[in-house]
């Protein structure tokens, strides 16, 4: 069975780095090595490879001001020991344009999130590897394809916040995507308001932020008497980026403390998430699944659609793992009625196929363990297509960040520890 595959449509970043130079004193969640210069300078490279070049050398490694051993971020962004890096250092998201293969990237993991230098993303890739180079993208399609061309080796999404609840369009592109999810991990999302110094909040006309952070501070600004105008961005700290880079007196941004570090912003506001147990569900993925293991909790997703009429085919799914008492910890439908699957039968022979809908289900087992093999076999017997999109180590972190910072959890994936 296959799935139709991905039409790519990026625009590059549409703000500006801001002009001004800041001490370095930061250091920043995840090392990243790539500057806009050096990937300028590597698609140059590659395209002159490309050409049959033969005097066209590696680009030069050049670090872009990240340093490489840091420590994952946490909720507790005091405790961070940060290291700020001059903001025209700092690297640029990847666009659709910069898909060409990787430059020399030596033997550190290289992580695609999406959005720029101090997103939540970020920190989530940090948390998964805490050790990895941090490739920001400037949409989540572009980190999927930076996988799947061997720029990066691993992408860090999200699929779930606890207050906004599913991120949608990572559901649709895992689909669309050959990726397979080797973990997941858990972030404590903490917000501030963040504006120029010397702004007050009385100044403010408007509050800019990705729309799930608009979303889960929406109670808490209107509180503080902030009912101005809301506008969305691709994420928070691209709108902390654009608040300093074009110098706006008038907007907020809501994003990380250490988005206001990288951006010179003051903190207006700190915690103004409207649950203090703010968390967000990241997946890590990667060009190969991992070996499913059974000495330690492992969560299993899947994706499946029918084309019987009625609701008797989710019924029999859900009581295939009822009766093995499976327990279900997500499940998620996605429309999809204009994208066409390609399902391909015994005999090789392919078939575009409409379904109305995707289901999505994440089950607490194993792919080795024989009661999630059986009811697999089961489910696929009612369906008409079933794919798994990965049987990975739970994060055991709870959902709750008073605790999350203290636990310690080892969510890195196990192919990774090769890398
Ligand atoms: O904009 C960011 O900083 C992100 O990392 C994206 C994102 C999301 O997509 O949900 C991640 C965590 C928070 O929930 C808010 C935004």
């Amino acid at each position: 069975m296959e799935t139709a595959s991905a039409s790519a449509s990026a625009s590059a970043s549409p703000w500006a780095r801001p002009a001004q130079i800041r001490p370095r004193s930061a250091r920043p969640p995840c090392a990243s090595p790539f500057a806009r210069a050096d990937w300028q300078t590597a698609c140059a490279a590659i395209l002159a490879t490309n050409s049959n070049s033969p005097s066209a050398a590696p680009p030069p490694r050049v670090n872009g001001g990240y340093h490489s051993n840091a420590k994952p971020a946490l909720a507790d962004h005091a405790s961070l020991d940060l290291d700020l890096v001059p903001v025209s250092n700092l690297p640029r998201p990847l666009s659709i344009t910069d898909l060409s293969p990787a430059p020399m990237h030596g033997n550190q993991l290289r992580v695609a999130y999406q959005g720029v230098p101090g997103a939540y993303s970020e920190a989530a890739a940090a948390k998964a590897y805490p050790s990895c180079d941090a490739i920001p993208c400037d949409q989540f399609e572009v980190a999927f394809q930076a996988v799947e061309l061997w720029i990066a080796d691993r992408a860090v999404l999200p699929v779930e916040n606890s207050l906004g609840g599913s991120i949608h369009r990572n559901y649709d592109l895992l689909l669309r995507h050959r990726l397979h999810i080797v973990g997941e991990v858990q972030l404590p999302v903490h917000h501030c308001l963040l504006a120029l110094p010397g702004v007050r909040k009385e100044l403010l006309t408007r509050v800019i932020s990705h729309p799930q952070a608009l979303a889960q501070c929406e109670l808490t600004l209107n509180a503080m008497g902030l009912n101005v105008a809301r506008e969305a961005f691709d994420d928070t700290a691209g709108a902390a980026e654009h608040v300093a880079a074009a110098g706006l007196r008038d907007t907020a941004a809501i994003a990380s403390a250490r988005a206001a570090d990288l951006y010179g912003l003051q903190i207006l506001a700190d915690g103004i998430q409207d649950d203090s147990g703010n968390v967000t569900r990241f997946v890590m993925l990667a060009r190969e699944p991992i070996i499913p293991r059974t000495d330690r909790p492992f969560k299993t997703s899947i994706v499946f659609a029918h084309d019987r009429e009625g609701t008797s085919v989710l019924f029999k799914v859900l009581s295939a793992f009822a009766f093995r008492d499976i327990s279900l910890t997500k499940i998620e439908s996605r429309p999809h009625r204009h994208r066409p699957i390609r399902l391909v039968d015994d005999a090789n022979v392919g078939t575009a196929k409409h379904f109305e809908y995707m289901f999505y289900i994440d089950f607490q087992a194993s792919m080795a363990e024989v009661r999630a093999q059986n009811a697999l076999s089961e489910i696929q017997e009612f369906t008409s297509f079933l794919r798994v999109l990965g049987s990975y180590p739970m994060d055991m972190t709870p959902w709750d960040t008073a605790s999350a910072s203290t636990i310690s959890n080892d969510i890195t994936d196990d192919s990774s520890r090769s890398s």
